[in-house]
């Protein structure tokens, strides 16, 4: 477990210590510090298309969008013979940020979800596994006869991706391969909302399944919305399943607004901390806010400058720590905003997955925490039952850099980690 990007380091943090046991790839749930995804495993086919191209195949921009498979080969044929298709990568919104949750930490995650029984050289499953982190553990995969799904990306010149998605097996996933006992040790389960469109199919069930062993081994859920379309259309499955299940959930502003009702961000991070603990919002250019519960006895005053928006003073507390809400004495909303790291890169090819790269921060930083109760359970850091290591402030800065290097090496995955020098964010970060 690497260090999640830090301050001056007040708190022992035991990362050098050589780990007793031989190296193993298939986690131990009794040894390591894991997370668990689950995910309708996709490749991306990434193209370039012009805006009069999705307008004559009449795909909405800018949204993921579930399409027959006649329709999707038809497209696919199309851009093979225009030569617009410049990759393959491997996708999926969970598949990606559990991949950088291992690459940022340093660390083992689990995947669950379908992958091909027989894996032919490029083959969807091929490229998948390619791109696909070796401390990503796959040893619980479910075998299938057919293709993981293909999701065919379609970058506009302005950088926007659009999602063609043919499902292939991808939701075949059944609820005998969710592992009780891998997810009961799990530093967090982290999931999409996506298989909740997947109507009548297995995934559903597994996800359920998963969902409620989590709940019921009081290991945090994590949930990201995908796409807006698919938040207008299940709403009310989607808030019924947060309300029972979900302790963090990550959106974009679109899809905030798809289920708050609130088109300012932190007007729909305030309905949404009603129903989960902690809210994550990207907001593109605008940067993306924080947001949560801390216990107003322990509540930490901000040295930033103190910012008002739709609601005043938001960031006043934003050097809290995130806890859950049934743990709070007094439970007090904290809200963090931060800009884009350095204003953005000077110029951006893709915007794909730069919110899941915020996520996979986030899920490291929450590993880090668990990783440090286990072998510091004396620390002053656990005094309380926090849901993170870092503050709310400090939270941001990571993400908001995770998400950065996404779009600057224009692909979803991170290839590496970030730069040593920069795990102290606050130097290289700040004074520029
Ligand atoms: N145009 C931009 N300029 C500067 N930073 C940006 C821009 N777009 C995105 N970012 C950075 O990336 C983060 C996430 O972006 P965005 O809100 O587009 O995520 P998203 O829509 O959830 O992406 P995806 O679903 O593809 O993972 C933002 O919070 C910001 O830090
Ligand atoms: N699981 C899942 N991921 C998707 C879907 N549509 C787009 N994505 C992924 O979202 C990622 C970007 O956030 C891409 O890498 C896509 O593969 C979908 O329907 N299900």
């Amino acid at each position: 477990m690497k260090f999640p990007g830090l301050r001056k380091i007040k708190h022992y943090f035991p990362v050098s210590q050589p780990k007793p046991q031989l190296p193993s790839f298939e986690v131990r749930p009794e040894l390591d510090t894991y997370i668990v995804g689950l995910d309708q495993t996709i490749v991306d086919v990434v193209a370039s298309v012009s805006d009069d191209f999705l307008a004559k195949h009449n795909i909405p921009k800018g949204l993921s969008n579930l399409v027959e498979h006649e329709k999707a080969n038809r497209i696919y044929h199309e851009l093979v013979v225009e030569q617009a298709i410049s990759d393959h990568f491997a996708g999926g919104t969970i598949g990606n940020t559990i991949h950088n949750y291992s690459v940022l930490a340093d660390d083992k995650s689990v995947l669950l979800g379908v992958m091909s029984a027989n894996i032919a050289l490029g083959s969807p499953a091929y490229h998948y596994v390619c791109h696909t982190s070796s401390k990503v553990d796959m040893n619980r995969l479910q075998g299938v006869a057919g293709d993981i799904g293909r999701g065919i990306t379609m970058i506009t010149p302005d950088g926007e991706r659009t999602f063609v998605i043919d499902p292939s097996d991808m939701d075949q996933l059944a609820p005998d391969y969710i592992p009780t006992e891998i997810i009961a040790s799990a530093a967090a389960f982290v999931v999409s909302a996506y298989p909740l469109r997947a109507t009548g199919q297995p995934i559903q069930q597994a996800m359920l399944k998963a969902l409620a062993d989590a709940s019921a081994h009081q290991v945090p859920v994590v949930m990201s919305l995908g796409t807006r379309h698919l938040v207008e259309e299940n709403r009310e499955q989607i808030l019924q399943t947060v309300s029972q299940y979900v302790n963090v959930l990550a959106m974009n502003e679109l899809e905030a607004e798809a289920l708050t009702g609130f088109a300012d961000p932190l007007l729909a991070a305030e309905a949404a901390l009603e129903f989960t603990d902690m809210v994550l919002i990207t907001a593109g250019a605008d940067g993306l806010y924080l947001c949560g519960y801390t216990d107003d006895e322990i509540k930490r005053e901000s040295s930033n400058p103190i910012k008002s928006a739709s609601l005043a003073d938001f960031n006043r507390f934003e050097f809290s720590r995130p806890m859950l809400r049934k743990d709070c004495h007094k439970p007090l909303k904290v809200y963090s905003h931060i800009d884009p790291y350095l204003g953005g890169p000077e110029r951006i090819k893709n915007t794909n997955g730069a919110g899941d790269g915020a996520l996979a921060a986030i899920l490291h930083d929450m590993a880090a925490n668990h990783y440090h109760k286990q072998v510091q359970p004396l620390s002053s850091k656990h005094e309380q039952a926090y849901l993170a290591y870092s503050s709310f402030a400090q939270l941001c800065k990571y993400a908001n850099r995770v998400s950065y290097e996404i779009l600057v090496q224009n692909a979803p995955r991170l290839s590496k980690g970030l730069p040593e020098r920069e795990d102290s964010l606050e130097e290289a970060y700040w004074e520029r």
